[in-house]
């Protein structure tokens, strides 16, 4: 592997086709070394297809995909052995035990046992199951087993990670303990590529983020800019020292949309500075004082749905 490459990932031009259905149609993009890329998309807008063909699981129907520089298909022993994944259904076998199952990973990845029991001890610390380590997994928690399942993609170090959905449908303590490790291992150098339907675990961890929609990409930047290219969206919400009638307010220049919500109002504009300047002039001209005034950002949630359909 060339240690100085850039891009961790490149994807062009990918399809998959499932029985003549279209489930990943001609998706291009990067992940960069170094960064946390999320991918994100409603149900069916083809995240795992992806990540099966990007993990090997899958071979794609058209283009190519490299990983740290190994061609996904040509190259498939090497493109796995530099990667870890959590598949979006967990994978560690009931019957063993969480150790057992480590050291089977170590087999997998050609690791000495000897090698293998210090970062295994670790990992097992850090997602708080060292004491649960004999213990087989059929009795665990999902999110013991998810938790494991990340300690034993971590097991050989990867410099890529890959999770489908990490942390769809656990609990607070698991969440937590997954997102505080994988903060810690991209610091370290680790690249993540997650899929993720949570906006909020988006915003915080993710460095760019790919929006999918049936099959294609709808758009790929940071969470800040994502927000940005809707800020048409932006609203502002006031308060008088009085009651103010809508009158006062619609149609004001920089003002699109009005609305009550208890004592204050939320107009909606594309000019917030304009905006600001109509409700400051209302105000002084039917002789009421704002008490409180607030502009409010779209969230990644708001550029979601907007991007994937989702508000028409
Ligand atoms: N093995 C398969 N055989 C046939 N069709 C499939 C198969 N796997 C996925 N599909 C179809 O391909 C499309 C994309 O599915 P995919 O699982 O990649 O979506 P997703 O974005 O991961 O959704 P989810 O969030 O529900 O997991 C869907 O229409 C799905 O029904």
């Amino acid at each position: 592997m060339n240690p100085n490459l850039s891009k961790a990932i490149e994807v062009r031009d990918l399809r998959k086709v499932y029985n003549g259905r279209i489930a990943v149609d001609g998706i291009s993009f990067d992940v960069h070394t170094g960064e946390v890329f999320g991918f994100l998309g409603p149900n069916g807008a083809g995240k795992t297809t992806t990540v099966r063909m990007l993990t090997g699981i899958i071979v794609p129907d058209g283009g190519s995909a490299t990983i740290l520089g190994h061609d996904v298909v040509r190259e498939p022993v090497r493109s796995k052995q530099v990667i870890g994944v959590v598949p979006e259904t967990a994978n560690a076998y009931d019957d063993l035990t969480a150790w057992q199952n480590l050291m089977l990973m170590a087999d997998l990845y050609g690791l000495w046992r000897s090698a293998a029991r210090r970062p295994a001890t670790d990992l097992l610390e850090e997602l708080g199951l060292f004491d649960r380590r004999d213990q087989k997994v059929a009795g665990f928690s999902k999110g013991m087993r998810q938790r494991l399942i990340l300690a034993m993609a971590l097991l050989h170090d990867p410099p890529l990670l890959f999770l489908d959905e990490p942390t769809s449908g656990l609990d607070v303590q698991s969440t937590h303990l997954m997102l505080a490790i994988l903060s810690e291992r991209n610091r370290a150098g680790t690249t993540i590529f997650l899929t993720t339907h949570n906006m909020d675990e988006a915003n915080r961890l993710c460095d760019r983020v790919g929006i999918i929609r049936a099959g294609r990409i709808a758009a790929i930047d940071s969470p800040k800019r994502l927000k940005q290219t809707i800020n048409r969206m932006h609203a502002i919400e006031v308060g008088f020292d009085r009651p103010v009638e809508a009158p006062v307010l619609v149609g004001l220049p920089g003002i699109d949309g009005v609305s009550q919500h208890g004592d204050t109002w939320r107009l909606e504009t594309a000019d917030t500075d304009a905006a600001i300047a109509s409700v400051v002039a209302a105000a002084r001209s039917s002789g009421a004082r704002i008490l409180s005034l607030s502009t409010l950002s779209p969230t990644l949630d708001e550029v979601y749905l907007r991007l994937t359909g989702g508000d028409e």
